[in-house]
């Protein structure tokens, strides 16, 4: 699915008749997204907006295999501090997007602090990420086991193997959006994660994108768009002040979607195999990208199946010769 397509409710069903709520099934989730869409209306946000935010939610939270309250906290909380953000960065409330305030959630190029559950934020030398016997199992069916991995300041560490051996899923476990079945993760606490797709709104402008995600890095807005718009010269792109993400071509939103992981200055670049749809002398300016952050001292560890790629990297961890 893109970012873009109608999100389907991931507990299917319709909404109540007439009301905001977004699923017409029980559970905890399409609770959750009930309440959050009705304190959205009472705050005055119109029904379908409000029903459209609140699917957007839960299918995020979906996407990140855990509940919505875990994700955002109390529904009417976050439809609270939803507004509160939006009327601060002075944005028309009509481009509301509430998991734009969560970036672990939409494009989680600010993963939670610290390291996944059973690990614990790296902070003095220069190591930025280390995986020591790290495995996932999906019910009985073990997809990967005992990866050991340590990626240091100024070091670029390619992942490579055949489709399905969990490459996305071992990235983002790397940023801690996904529980690993055994092992520990260290990493360092400022990470920028860039998803294979998704991971922008298709009814933001790239500005608003700019201004969202660097609220949630505490970025005040003027300078987080003049960073956005910076980062996205060096990929070849100036964003249009008015174009809606859903009307930017695929690799324009990947650019999108690099210049989101990067706003915020992290020390650790995870990117599942960010330049699909680039052309040529995008796809070269990328690379020179990551060598220029590795040069900066940045550490960056890069899905690719893209095997003249690796003259560029530092190491290899190919994931199919793993377990
Ligand atoms: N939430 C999930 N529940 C069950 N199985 C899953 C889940 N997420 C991923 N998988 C399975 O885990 C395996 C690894 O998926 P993953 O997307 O990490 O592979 P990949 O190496 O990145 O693939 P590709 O090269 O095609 O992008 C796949 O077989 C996938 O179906």
């Amino acid at each position: 699915m893109t970012p873009d397509s109608p999100r389907p409710n991931p507990h299917g069903g319709a909404g109540p008749s007439g009301g905001a709520g977004p699923s017409g099934g029980a559970g905890p989730a399409s609770g959750w997204a009930d309440r959050f869409a009705d304190e959205l209306l009472r705050l005055g946000v119109q029904p379908p907006r409000a029903r459209r935010l609140a699917e957007e939610t839960t299918q995020q939270a979906a996407e990140c295999a855990t509940a919505p309250d875990a994700l955002f906290g109390p529904a009417h909380l976050y439809a609270r501090h939803l507004i509160t953000e939006l009327n601060t960065a002075a944005l028309n409330p009509t481009a509301l997007n509430p998991t734009a305030f969560n970036p672990t959630a939409l494009n989680p190029a600010v993963p939670k602090a610290g390291a996944g559950p059973s690990g614990g934020a790296i902070d003095p030398g220069d190591v930025r990420l280390r995986l020591t016997g790290v495995g996932k199992r999906y019910r009985r069916r073990t997809i990967f086991a005992g990866v050991n991995l340590t990626v240091r300041a100024g070091e670029v560490a390619a992942i490579v193997g055949a489709n399905g051996c969990g490459k996305s899923t071992l990235l983002r476990i790397c940023a801690s959006l996904t529980r690993p079945s055994s092992g520990t993760v260290q990493r360092t606490r400022r990470v920028g994660f860039v998803p294979q797709d998704g991971g922008t709104a298709g009814w933001l402008t790239a500005d608003e994108h700019f201004t969202l995600f660097g609220a949630a890095a505490g970025v005040a807005p003027r300078r987080a768009r003049s960073t956005g718009e910076h980062l996205a010269g060096r990929l070849a792109w100036r964003p249009s002040r008015d174009q809606l993400t859903q009307h930017l071509s695929g690799g324009t939103r990947q650019k999108l979607n690099l210049v989101l992981g990067e706003l915020h200055s992290p020390d650790l670049l995870l990117l599942d195999e960010p330049y699909q749809g680039f052309d040529q002398g995008t796809y070269l300016s990328f690379w020179q990208q990551i060598l220029a952050w590795r040069d900066a001292g940045k550490a960056v560890v890069v899905v690719t199946h893209l095997l003249h790629d690796l003259q560029h990297v530092n190491q290899v961890h190919d994931l199919g010769a793993t377990a």
